[in-house]
């Protein structure tokens, strides 16, 4: 068979195993048959380096340390989000949107994961820049450290060109072991897994974020071309796309329905297995958000209902 032709097939594999293992969390092959693949493209593309591109599953971790992060501009900001803290504010927002649209939409319910917002531009398929979200118009370019996040895929199912924002975090299970090890080290201790998720992201030497096991989980995507009709509509497509997109979420009707789902993880969110400071409630429908416009920092269309802080158990 023609090498290159042979690197292709080992590229798509292991992009379909590493998707299945670190995305679905369902393997299909066992650990060493992905390993023994892994040692073939490696080789192949020691023997022949013009055929290794930077969207080969053995490029995640990267080369030399950078001396500093480039700064980027997002072209279209990440903005925060308002907040709602009790059941009465909820409704006074969804009232708001009634009065503004003259109906009521459909929302979308969706967990707000306590990490880093970052933002990844995909190019034909291929992941070409991964950035923080910064001040929301100017970000870092951490594309070495966020190459490493295994449930970032470096090549997507379909060649298309967006960019998807999501949040990189750190799993509770992670955060335990990175610091356990430091105290063994007697290095400083991380006071929760989102500290740690964007200290190890700020790493200048993408080894060390490598080493770190974060995750992600995509929320929503921007492009220019009318991919999708609603945000719902986004969810499904980033993941046929073979994107990470967390399954807890839901399309409510009404306010007491978005209350509903905002209780049961009241209770639940210990359970998770990464950390949750809300729950991010959005219109569903491109139209209506159009509609609904930002006020100077924040959609008018979105809104976080924040759990109450939790008691620090001393
Ligand atoms: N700042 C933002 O727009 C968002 C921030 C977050 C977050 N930290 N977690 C989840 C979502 C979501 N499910 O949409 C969003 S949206």
């Amino acid at each position: 068979m023609e090498m290159a032709e042979r690197v292709e097939e080992l590229r798509q594999t292991l992009n379909q195993y590493g998707y299945e293992y670190y995305v679905l969390d369902r393997p299909s092959v066992p650990d060493s048959e992905y390993d023994r693949l892994m040692n073939e493209l490696i080789q192949i593309e020691t023997d022949y380096p013009e055929l290794r591109t930077p969207d080969s599953p053995t490029q995640r971790v990267g080369g030399a340390p950078l001396d500093a992060f480039v700064k980027v501009t997002h072209d279209t900001p990440m903005l925060s989000l308002g907040n709602v803290f009790s059941k009465e504010e909820l409704v006074e927002w969804v009232e708001r949107i009634e009065k503004d649209l003259g109906y009521t939409p459909t929302f979308v319910a969706e967990l707000k994961f306590d990490g880093l917002a970052v933002s990844l531009k995909y190019e034909n398929g291929r992941l070409v820049r991964g950035a923080t979200r910064g001040d929301g118009t100017t970000g870092e370019d951490i594309t070495q450290n966020l190459k490493t996040i295994r449930s970032i895929p470096l090549r997507l199912n379909e060649d298309v060109t967006f960019e998807v924002r999501g949040e990189a975090y750190m799993p509770k299970r992670s955060f335990e072991q990175l610091n356990d090890e430091r105290e063994r080290n007697g290095e400083p201790l991380f006071a929760n897994p989102r500290n740690a998720a964007a200290g190890s992201l700020r790493q200048l030497d993408s080894k060390i974020a490598a080493s770190r096991n974060l995750a992600f989980f995509a929320y929503g995507l921007v492009s220019q071309d009318d991919l999708v009709a609603s945000h719902d509509e986004s969810l499904d497509y980033l993941k046929r796309l073979g994107v990470a997109v967390s399954g807890d979420y839901t399309t409510c009707q009404t306010a007491d329905e978005l209350w509903d789902y905002i209780e049961t993880y009241v209770t639940k969110r210990s359970d998770l297995p990464y950390e949750i400071d809300g729950i991010v409630i959005k219109v569903a429908g491109y139209e209506e958000q159009e509609q609904l416009g930002f006020t100077a920092k924040s959609p008018r269309w979105a809104v976080a209902y924040k759990f109450p802080a939790e008691e620090v158990v001393t």
